[in-house]
């Protein structure tokens, strides 16, 4: 359980901050034990940062003791504890974990004797730390207020005192168990500790510190040592270490680790490793039979989703920039151009390519997909189905092969479903996984654990779903009850849509594919209908009636190619780009125009912009065109709000057009650009205030001053400045980051916009295509 902080105990740490950073050094007098590698880092890394009046140590090697007194680095050593320890207040023990209870032996005898006094703060190094706790407990009568176990995850094969390095910490994860028996002080203390020498602190329950351990370093080290045992005892084992390849070299490094130590450390967390190793006894036997049987698309399968899995799980932890503003590093620093000219290819549609992975998945036989965008958002859908066993190829530069599993073919996730960024993949999956018979849960990042649920939930629940979302007022995390719990299938729901949303439409047709009877949706407005299309592409039977569209449970899937046209989402920045710089000209190859995605060319046209389409044709299912578009006196209209939800992604940008047109523009009816990525309608609007524009928010909409110059007729005249200079933040938005680029076309300043990392959930290469047509964007981490 988590410990709960009283607000008095949280205004003492403050407290306590405010006086630890006002004394000279944290400590009077250190007191390490065990000068190997971790012992002396930490002594030479507090020597560095003068955390310490005074270092001492003991160990039983002189001449390290010796040495480390030589080269300045203590004050005082020996091999035992009583002739140094005097004074000290704080403890480091840095010995093998086996040790550790003579250690607090002698602790004890020195508290004891007066020595030291018996709030002294003592703390450890070991990788173990249910043992070390019970080693106090049997040493002290009750645990000693000034305990704090503690793990720094750093360390290096090579050992000793000679191996040491200040910087060992810097960057690296300490985990501290923070007991109830423990003084906060102590606690604060040494986390002021671990974080002047760069370390990262979390607090752990120890009991969940050794099993997670016992995992990513005790199981990983244990089969380092048994595989160089392993070749070693061979016969031939000179031809194989010499021509050992760096796979052996690499898995095989940490072997070259302490043996004392890691003696220790596998008898020390017994029952742990010992269940960890057993779990991985059955995977080996696995993997073992699948060559055996010659299984080709099963081997592939592990193979793929363990290359993923790995690659996931370092995003998953990098991506802290989407739940942590302060983590958010990279931005644009763009210096204003005037024009843009070429022939570009824009990147997949991103609602396709979430569509594809889903049908390919669910349907029978090999899906092969081209033009799948590898932006986080898709690859979160994709990531999704491989956690629920779905064999995935790819992507390899848009291709993708999926092999499906049916419609009754998808096994639980073991981990909850991570869907990033992404409204689509969340609401899409809830309806899916409504109807399976296994329980799940679904979590996305601090944007997305914003953004409603209960529009998809509470019609799923008329069909029967038990479906709870546990966020704070109706968003994710999403927690879903399996079919096989609630014993009876969902029913098919005659439901009005009271937005119009694909994502709530798609949701609940998708759940209606297992339903029983049928399912009909009604939406208020056209919203885009890509799950529509596919589905019949795929030859599921689905029923267009004007604005209602039904489904019949029962059916299935049947796989095939998938070709996944440009998205016209993206190409609309370079749509925008052209039509407000002077003097350019740009052609985007082959993207998708289905008529419920074309707002944005309808809009754009009606204010002006000179926009032709050629090459159309058809791409699996969808209608494609090359869209050229040239510089033109752009004029601010009122936007008819049937065309709202045909251009919904887009008006962050169509703002930056309205701002370079004649006159004003109105948006109303756009309610729901409040609750996208980031709330479109307030974001959009402090952003062009700050580059000078003068707008008004309203409750669906926003009202903008245009300050072109040119009118409809007039000569083009689309050089002048309208924009000044400033910075901007993305809000954890893609569609922010990029509007605001484009705006550079027009501003007289340089534009800086923070947090750009959130561009990859939708285009990958934003900023490269950008440069290449002629815009000048700076790309630049500013964490460090
Ligand atoms: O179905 C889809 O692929 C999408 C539907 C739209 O959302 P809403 O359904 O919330 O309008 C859109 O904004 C989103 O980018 C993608
Ligand atoms: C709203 C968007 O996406 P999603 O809802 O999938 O996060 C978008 O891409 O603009």
């Amino acid at each position: 359980m988590r410990k709960v902080v009283s607000r008095q105990q949280k205004n003492q740490k403050n407290n306590n901050q405010t006086f630890l950073n006002a004394q000279p050094s944290l400590f009077k007098q250190v007191c390490v034990i065990g000068l190997g590698l971790i012992g002396a880092s930490l002594a030479q890394a507090i020597k560095d940062n003068g955390l310490s009046e005074r270092l001492v140590a003991v160990d039983r090697h002189a001449p390290s003791i010796e040495e480390a007194i030589k080269q300045g680095l203590l004050e005082a050593g020996s091999s035992t504890l009583s002739e140094v320890v005097a004074g000290s207040d704080l403890i480091i023990i840095a010995v093998p974990v086996q040790a550790v209870q003579a250690v607090f032996m002698d602790i004890k005898q020195a508290m004891d004797s007066g020595q030291l006094a018996s709030d002294c703060m003592i703390t450890d190094v070991c990788s173990t730390k249910t043992n070390i706790i019970d080693a106090a407990k049997a040493v002290f009568t009750s645990l000693p207020i000034g305990l704090v176990p503690a793990h720094p995850i750093a360390g290096a094969e090579n050992s000793g005192y000679h191996a040491r390095r200040a910087t060992l910490f810097a960057n690296h994860s300490v985990i501290i168990c923070e007991l109830p028996t423990t003084n906060y002080v102590a606690i604060a203390k040494l986390r002021l500790l671990w974080e002047a020498v760069g370390a990262k602190v979390m607090p752990m329950e120890a009991n969940h510190h050794d099993a997670i351990l016992a995992h990513t370093s005790h199981l990983p080290h244990l089969l380092a040592f048994n595989l160089v045992e392993q070749l070693a005892s061979h016969d031939d084992n000179l031809d194989m270490f010499r021509y050992a390849a760096g796979g052996f070299r690499d898995f095989t490094r940490i072997a070259a680790s302490d043996p004392k130590m890691w003696h220790d450390i596998f008898f020390a967390n017994q029952n742990a490793i010992v269940s960890a190793l057993d779990e991985y006894g059955v995977y080996l036997q696995t993997m073992r039979q699948l060559i055996i049987d010659k299984d080709s698309t099963a081997l592939m399968g592990l193979l793929g989703r363990a290359q993923a899995a790995r690659r996931h799980f370092g995003h998953m932890l990098a991506s802290t920039p989407y739940t942590d503003t302060s983590a958010m590093s990279a931005s644009y620093i763009i210096t204003p151009s005037t024009t843009v000219s070429g022939t570009i290819t824009i990147p997949g549609d991103k609602s396709i390519s979430h569509r594809s992975i889903m049908l390919g998945s669910l349907a029978t036989g090999v899906t092969h997909v081209t033009g799948f965008l590898e932006g986080e958002d898709a690859l979160a859908t994709l990531q999704a189905f491989r956690d629920m066993g779905v064999t995935i190829e790819g992507p390899d530069n848009g291709n993708l092969t999926i092999h499906g599993v049916g419609m009754n073919g998808l096994k639980p996730s073991k981990t909850p479903l991570y869907m990033g960024n992404s409204g689509t993949s969340m609401r899409l999956l809830a309806g899916i996984l409504a109807a399976q018979p296994f329980d799940s849960v679904m979590l996305g990042d601090t944007s997305l654990n914003k953004r409603p649920m209960e529009r998809v939930a509470a019609p799923l629940r008329m069909m029967g779903a038990v479906i709870q979302s546990t966020g704070h007022s109706g968003t994710a995390p999403l927690s879903i009850t399996g079919r096989d719990t609630v014993g009876k299938p969902l029913q098919g729901i005659d439901y009005e849509l009271p937005v119009a949303s694909a994502q709530i439409k798609s949701c609940l047709l998708l759940a209606g594919l297992w339903s029983e009877g049928t399912t009909t949706i009604t939406q208020p407005e056209v919203s885009r209908d890509h799950t529509e299309r596919m589905l019949s592409a795929f030859g599921y039977p689905v029923t267009v009636d004007g604005n209602r569209i039904s489904v019949e449970g029962g059916g299935t899937l049947v796989g095939g190619d998938i070709a996944v046209p440009a998205d016209i989402s993206s190409a609309a920045f370079f749509m925008v780009a052209a039509a407000i710089s002077q003097g350019s000209e740009l052609t985007l190859t082959q993207v998708g125009i289905n008529p419920t995605r074309t707002g944005v060319i309808d809009i754009l046209k009606l204010m002006n912009a000179d926009i032709s389409l050629s090459n159309n044709t058809h791409v699996g299912g969808e209608p494609v065109a090359d869209i050229t578009i040239r510089a033109s006196n752009l004029v601010g209209i009122e936007i008819p709000e049937h065309l709202v939800p045909l251009a919904i992604d887009e008006f962050p940008v169509l703002f930056i057009a309205a701002s370079c047109a004649q006159g004003r523009t109105v948006l109303t009816g756009a309610k729901e650009l409040r609750v996208k990525e980031s709330d479109r309608i307030a974001v959009m609007a402090e952003g062009l205030q700050t580059l000078g524009i003068e707008c008004t928010v309203t409750e669906d909409g926003l009202i903008i001053e245009g300050k072109g110059t040119g009118g409809q007729d007039d000569q083009i005249n689309n050089s002048q400045p309208v924009f000044g200079g400033g910075q901007i933040t993305s809000h954890h938005d893609h569609r922010i980051a990029m509007s605001f680029t484009v705006a550079s076309l027009r501003a007289s300043e340089q534009i800086i916009i923070e947090g750009v990392e959130t561009v990859n959930t939708s285009f990958p290469g934003f900023a490269e295509l950008a440069n290449q047509v002629g815009m000048s964007i700076q790309v630049e981490d500013t964490s460090i």
